[in-house]
């Protein structure tokens, strides 16, 4: 049989612990992402330092340990757990005689390698050339071909770099524009779906938890349409896009749920920054379901992890319930449900059912009924009230425009200053 797996480059990972408790889950995390990028960890350095050496990252001493393990290893790289300098990398590079990758372009390697739709490419690429534009060096001048050293070919150098950078920004400049076009139709589509006033679920968590696993199982039971699934895979970052679906648990209530692309702890700013797009669906979303991995043993790190991403971009008045997946390999009991909360397996059927009616009395147990008297020249409130509630009474008064209306609680929170004062 022909082995068509490719060769897996074996490496070294290492990490300065600057006092941080979360450093061996962070170490945990890039071990798996060195792993997802089709690499061999085959060994593992760390220091403890009060603060890291500014032009070496580590101290020289574990330089040479690095290197020294790593050839004894016959490992070809070293996987550093932090964004460094452009001069670190230099740096380490030229002490070990290694490749330095560090955590920034081994999560963007994979998002590259990843990404499939052109929205997704795109979205990396961009996040690619803002992480390389600072980069640039004029002994690594990717346009010069024969890169020549010393004082002689410096000017030369620096103006092949200028140029670099010129063709670099004018890149960035074209994606971003390409983006926003994408970003635009997308917008349309999703203002189309917010028009209908349908309640919006996004499911999100951490990478691998099981966010699609779980779309598809409530598709399945309550879609019937196979063509409408999504793609799973054990793998980390499977999904790089939003998938959007409308749905319904119950025969009366109609929402929209979405699964997006997973998180991992220091997700590079730029890569976040870029798929802001991608991750509207959830910024725009009446409850936010986070899937959790219940059988891993990080499980409460990765919970925080989800958490503080969702801060980042901006997610933090929506409510958030927490569906702790894969209990069939736990011993607990499931399907269970305890307030917020609901212990589940996206691969047996009485859980997604348990979990689509956990979902739909959170949903619609959270709108609200409104009485409220708008002023007679608010025209455009009782048009946007007409176009995202459920407008049941509407009377003009000498007064005002009384109005009862069934609202979503981020709508609720907006009216309320117009409730009537005596109903
Ligand atoms: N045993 C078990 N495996 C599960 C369960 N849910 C998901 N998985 C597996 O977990 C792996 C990841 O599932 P996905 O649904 O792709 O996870 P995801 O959260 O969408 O991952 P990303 O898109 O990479 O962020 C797959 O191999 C699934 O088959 C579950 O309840 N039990
Ligand atoms: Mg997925």
């Amino acid at each position: 049989m022909i082995d068509n797996q490719p060769q897996k480059t074996k490496v070294v990972v290492a990490g300065v612990n600057l006092n941080d408790p979360n450093f061996d889950y962070y170490m945990t995390e890039l071990v798996n992402l060195s792993e997802a990028n089709n690499m061999l960890v085959v060994g593992q350095v760390r220091q403890n330092l009060e603060q890291v050496y500014g032009g070496t990252y580590f101290g020289l001493g574990k330089l040479n340990e690095i290197k020294n393990l790593a050839h004894g290893l016959q490992a070809s790289a070293v996987v550093l757990n932090d964004e460094l300098t452009p001069m670190q990398i230099r740096n380490i590079e030229k002490i070990t005689k290694l490749q330095v990758i560090d955590r920034t372009e081994l999560i963007l390697e994979i998002f590259a390698n990843r990404a499939k739709t052109r929205q997704a490419k795109l979205q990396v690429q961009l996040a690619r050339l803002q992480y390389e534009l600072p980069r640039l060096h004029p002994s690594e001048n990717t346009l010069d071909q024969q890169r020549g050293g010393g004082s002689v070919n410096r000017g030369s150098g620096e103006s092949k770099l200028e140029l670099n950078r010129r063709t670099i920004d004018k890149q960035i400049t074209a994606i971003k524009k390409e983006l926003q076009n994408v970003a635009t139709q997308e917008s349309i589509k999703s203002k189309r779906r917010n028009n209908s006033k349908l309640p919006q679920v996004a499911l999100v968590g951490y990478t691998n938890a099981g966010k699609s696993t779980t779309m598809n199982g409530l598709l399945k039971a309550f879609n019937n349409d196979a063509s409408k699934e999504v793609f799973v895979k054990n793998m980390l970052f499977a999904t790089l896009d939003t998938s959007v679906r409308r749905i319904n648990f119950d025969g009366t209530n109609d929402f929209i749920i979405s699964d997006t692309v997973g998180f991992i702890s220091k997700l590079p700013h730029n890569l976040i920054e870029s798929f802001k797009a991608t991750l509207k669906e959830a910024s725009d979303a009446d409850l936010i379901v986070n899937i959790v991995d219940s059988s891993d043993s990080n499980m409460l790190q990765m919970i925080k992890t989800t958490q503080k991403v969702l801060h980042e971009i901006g997610i933090t008045n929506i409510p958030v319930v927490t569906a702790y997946n894969k209990a069939d390999l736990t011993n607990k009991k499931f399907p269970e449900i305890e307030g917020n909360d609901i212990l589940y397996s996206a691969k047996d059927s009485k859980s997604i059912k348990a979990l689509a009616k956990f979902i739909t009395k959170r949903i619609f147990s959270n709108y609200k009924t409104l009485n409220i008297e708008l002023p007679l020249n608010a025209g455009s409130l009782l048009s946007y009230l007409h176009e995202n509630g459920d407008v049941q009474k509407e009377k003009y008064t000498d007064t005002g425009i009384l109005v009862k209306v069934k609202l979503a609680p981020k709508d609720y929170s907006k009216f309320s200053i117009y409730k009537q004062k005596s109903e």
